[in-house]
């Protein structure tokens, strides 16, 4: 048998070959894309690439090196259409974004909208990003928000997008989808339960307990520990609170926040029945103009994918190439598509980056639907 230093030598000049062939085929490219460049086509050809795999496959000759020639050539060209969009991107024909950079948001004078009552956290939110004196008005679901802004009532909408503990509030991703919405900016707010009842109650007292589903989950471990309290959802945690005081019974409670419990005159029975003592929710801020802030650094995407193997892996083969940093990747399923789902990606940067156009070019030839959520 070879020793191994004789196998690595031998390996070593097989890869130079490789080396040099593979910057014959980038060259080549290079060229394909000056030709796209000049008579305007597309950079990704699906058909072109699965019968380039399926010629691969054929002409190799041990059948157990199939597939993995297969990956390989599905990542050459991956990296092939990359060096292309950068070309398209350098001679300035990558078309422009459907957004508009501006200095700053407007927010003098503006009117919000959030869904809840008086002492929910997302009216919290609302004071927290746009100050203490922000005319607010509320309204009963995330829809209706959705609703207010999508007409123009309202400027703004404040809506909970995920919690640190419980974790995303999918019924505003799929919002994001169905409205032609956009995020222009986001608050975290610190999210601190009590135990609220009515004044002279004991917690010792109490066998029900009212909360939003998602201050419910947020405190299980405190719920866990006194089984003796029924779980009682009801749309809002402020909602909760005046559940309370409106039927005035002792051995009722709610979850919600000091806040709450203080604008509907209940005692706090017990501070801080959160299970993560740093439980906090994020909140975006979202109009109907596609706009983004010249120092803007988020941005959120959400795309649909072909139902074959590896169209997620190429599909974030674009931020890798790009050097953008992705920072969540949520998945919910796409409406009457059983076992289809839909992805939201946030990543790191500003839209008018040279990276992010390049990637959100090549997401978008790639995707079944993209669509950019905003840039924040
Ligand atoms: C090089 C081309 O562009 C893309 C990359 C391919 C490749 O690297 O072989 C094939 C098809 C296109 O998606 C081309 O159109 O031929």
């Amino acid at each position: 048998m070879a020793a191994l230093e004789e196998l690595r030598n031998e390996l070593d000049e097989i890869d130079a070959q490789i080396i040099r062939l593979y910057e014959q085929r980038m060259k080549v490219c290079g060229e394909v894309a000056d030709f796209k460049i000049q008579n305007g086509r597309k950079v990704y050809d699906r058909t072109r690439e699965q019968q380039k795999l399926a010629a691969a496959a054929k002409q190799v000759e041990n059948p157990e090196y199939k597939k993995g020639v297969q990956e390989l050539f599905a990542l050459l060209m991956s990296v092939s259409r990359k060096l292309q969009y950068q070309k398209l991107s350098e001679n300035g024909v990558l078309g422009k974004l459907p957004f508009i950079e501006t200095d700053r948001l407007d927010t003098e004078n503006v009117r919000i909208v959030f869904q809840g009552v008086e002492g929910a956290y997302s009216q919290a939110a609302m004071k927290q990003y746009f100050g203490e004196d922000v005319r607010g008005y509320h309204v009963h679901t995330w829809r209706e928000a959705m609703e207010a802004i999508e007409d123009g009532a309202a400027d703004f909408a404040v809506l909970p997008i995920e919690n640190s503990s419980a974790g995303a509030v999918n019924e505003v991703y799929d919002l994001l989808v169905e409205f032609e919405n956009y995020i222009v900016g986001e608050t975290v707010l610190p999210v601190n339960h009590v135990l609220a009842g009515l004044p002279g109650s004991k917690e010792e007292q109490i066998m029900k307990v009212y909360s939003h589903p998602q201050g419910l989950m947020q405190c299980e471990k405190y719920l866990y520990g006194h089984a003796g309290m029924e779980k009682i959802s009801v749309p809002n945690t402020a909602v909760a609170a005046r559940t309370v005081v409106e039927e005035n019974d002792p051995t009722h409670a709610a979850i919600c926040s000091a806040y709450a419990a203080e604008v509907y005159g209940l005692e706090i029975l017990r501070e801080r029945v959160n299970d993560s003592s740093c439980n906090s929710t994020r909140f975006i801020i979202v109009t109907n103009q596609k706009i983004f802030c010249k120092e803007a650094r988020k941005i959120s995407i959400c795309f649909e994918l072909p139902h074959q193997s590896g169209s997620l892996y190429q599909m974030l083969s674009h931020f890798i190439y790009n050097d953008l940093n992705m920072t969540k990747i949520e998945s919910r399923p796409v409406e009457d598509r059983p076992w289809e789902y839909r992805f939201f990606v946030d990543f790191e940067g500003n839209l008018a980056d040279g990276a992010v156009k390049n990637a959100i070019r090549g997401l978008r030839e790639e995707a079944k639907s993209l669509k950019i959520l905003g840039n924040y």
